[in-house]
């Protein structure tokens, strides 16, 4: 059985009474089918005036006559209305049975579809919350590699695509397979002779198609990767539609998509061009058959008189109904191929084994007492370490700034203080715990993180402001844009911390949003502030204001400020210079000052950044 198959199966579990209920009533709609197509026979026997004449009702031998007591049964009632009431009413007895039956099958049919519905629909969103569960917990550096756009398509089209064509296996397993057993069970007991040439003509026609969906699978791969590649370049032009438009890049960005589309359209036109063989292709064997069958079995009518002319009539339409099934099959066939190409797409982010995790016995930390020690640390994003044998120390209420030139490593600190990324070497130990020994969600817990820029999802202020506590009151939301300075401007908005910021928060200014984001983090008031204080510069009122708003923040906390603006090192209990991964000096900026090495030079270039 196929890999992905075998992995889909777990998730149709939850769903079993579905898949029974859809498989028992596929048994009676394929049942149904059969029936509907044998019960046209009495019809042309009556038209024909030629029904066989039961004039007595027969008694039930045990099954292995069934078939002669339920013809004979039947007769005996035609030839009773027939005679009773005129062949109109025998006639219209027949012909109900025959809409009956049909009734039956679609109602089967029907129960069934809802059925396969339910656990199609039940899969896919079970597939979409595991995927999106699995989206945030995968670490950061897993998602250095991976382009978002990919992921999108992987999360959207992928597993829609699994649920549209995957499913359709029920199908190709239970309803139409049954459908041609029945219906040649029903032709073996018209007439073996003819069926003979139906068995000849199945493996045939089964060798043909699968030839031809033979390459279906890595084309549909293809085009699935092709369609992650179109929808990163929609997502990336969409965010950076600034730049886009303000360097002309538009027709370097419409290139880069019509590229994309053109090779996927070179693809889908190869697929569909596959796709679209299977049901002309099955139909056209299936009327080849058919017509072998009229051509010999016409002379078995004609000729031999070996073979009663409506039951002929009757076989080929149970010919007719092999048809139909069959087209079905080899289309579906192809359809599941595509559905395995895109399963394959979704269990490969499933599988992903997460590299930062808690161990099992990993302690939950609740308070922070007394300093956190990075000792030792050697850390590598690739094959070149980026913190080489990195020793600080950070006492409890301190603010500690790291400077340096741009690349210097301070925003890994940052990185592996939070546990976006593991050390490779030496430890963290927050109070002495290891932070590899503490559950992430108490690490977190205890830290406050405000990036350099500043995050703002679409939604209003407080739900962007309440992030880190989902429960907070209006009161202590209003509480926490004051200390953040942001209370000023908030009041002002048409509908106060209701409104919406829009797209990334882009209806605010930058300062606005910097100063939202340390609201956040002062509303979520954890121990630890970890603080990438953001480079673009600010007009002074705005500056002033946002200064302000870090200042209130880190009163009273233990905070690591990355830090770019002067007033903001000046007034931090140790500065921390650093150099390619390394510690160049350490201490506070008068004395640093006094030592005239590489701080003193960055003040009087008053480079920070
Ligand atoms: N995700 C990443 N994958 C690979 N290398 C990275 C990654 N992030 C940062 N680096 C590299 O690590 C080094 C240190 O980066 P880091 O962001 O810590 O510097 P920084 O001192 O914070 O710089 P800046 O002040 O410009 O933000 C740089 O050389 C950078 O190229």
């Amino acid at each position: 059985m196929d890999e992905n198959l075998k992995k889909i199966i777990p998730f149709a579990k939850k769903y079993k009474s579905n898949v029974i209920w859809n498989v028992f009533h596929n048994i009676l709609y394929a049942l149904f089918g059969t029936i509907g197509m044998v019960m046209i026979f009495p019809v042309l026997k009556v038209l024909f005036g030629n029904e066989e004449k039961v004039t007595q009702l027969p008694t039930y031998e045990g099954l292995g006559s069934i078939n002669h007591y339920l013809n004979d049964t039947l007769f005996y009632y035609v030839n009773y209305f027939s005679e009773t009431h005129g062949p109109n009413y025998a006639l219209l007895l027949t012909v109900s049975i025959v809409v009956i039956t049909f009734l039956f099958k679609n109602l089967f049919g029907y129960l069934g579809l809802q059925n396969l519905t339910k656990l199609k629909t039940g899969v896919l969103r079970d597939l979409r919350e595991k995927m999106f569960k699995k989206i945030i917990e995968l670490p950061v550096p897993y998602y250095s590699e991976k382009r978002k756009g990919d992921m999108m398509a992987r999360m959207l089209g992928d597993i829609n695509e699994v649920q549209n064509s995957f499913f359709m296996i029920l199908e190709l397993i239970i309803k139409e397979p049954l459908t041609i057993v029945f219906s040649l069970i029903a032709m073996i007991n018209i007439s073996w002779k003819l069926t003979l040439f139906v068995f000849i003509f199945i493996p045939i026609s089964g060798f043909i198609i699968s030839k031809i969906g033979k390459s279906l699978k890595g084309k549909s791969k293809r085009a699935q990767q092709e369609n992650g590649q179109l929808i990163s370049v929609v997502e990336e032009t969409l965010s950076g539609l600034k730049v886009v438009k303000s360097y002309n890049a538009e027709n370097f960005f419409s290139q880069t998509f019509n590229d994309s589309v053109d090779r996927l359209y070179k693809l889908t036109n190869s697929i569909g061009k596959k796709n679209n063989l299977a049901s002309p292709m099955s139909e056209f064997l299936g009327i080849v058959v058919i017509s072998v069958l009229l051509f010999y079995g016409g002379n078995l009518v004609l000729v031999d008189k070996s073979l009663d002319g409506s039951l002929f009539i009757a076989y080929i339409g149970l010919a007719y109904n092999i048809l139909t099934p069959a087209k079905a099959i080899s289309k579906a066939s192809y359809q599941v191929k595509n559905g395995l190409a895109a399963a394959e797409r979704v269990f490969e982010v499933l599988e992903v084994e997460n590299t930062i995790t808690d161990k099992v016995d990993a302690k939950e930390i609740e308070k922070f007492n007394h300093e956190i020690q990075l000792k030792n640390i050697t850390f590598a994003y690739n094959d070149e370490p980026v913190l080489k044998n990195f020793t600080l120390t950070i006492p409890k209420g301190k603010t500690v700034a790291l400077v340096g030139q741009s690349g210097s490593g301070k925003s890994t600190i940052a990185n592996l203080l939070t546990r976006f990324y593991d050390v490779d070497n030496g430890e963290i130990l927050i109070d002495n715990h290891n932070i590899k020994d503490v559950t992430m969600k108490s690490l977190r817990g205890l830290t406050g993180l405000v990036t350099q820029d500043s995050i703002m999802f679409n939604g209003s202020i407080k739900d962007n402001i309440r992030l880190g506590k989902l429960d907070a009151t209006d009161e202590e939301i209003t509480e926490a844009l004051k200390i953040a300075n942001a209370y000023e401007f908030v009041k002002d908005l048409p509908n106060g911390i209701e409104t919406n910021i829009g797209d990334s928060g882009n209806k605010l200014s930058g300062g606005q949003k910097q100063r939202l984001s340390i609201a956040r983090a002062v509303l979520k008031n954890p121990p630890i502030m970890i603080l990438d204080e953001a480079t673009s510069a600010l007009d002074t009122e705005s500056e002033r204001l946002v200064q302000q708003a870090l200042e209130n923040m880190m009163q009273n906390r233990t905070s690591v400020v990355i830090a770019h603006r002067l007033s903001t090192i000046q007034k931090a209990d140790m500065i921390v210079v650093m150099q390619k991964g390394k510690i160049v000096e350490q201490g506070t900026h008068d004395e640093l000052l006094t030592q005239n090495g590489t701080y003193s030079k960055l003040v009087s270039m008053q480079s920070f950044e």
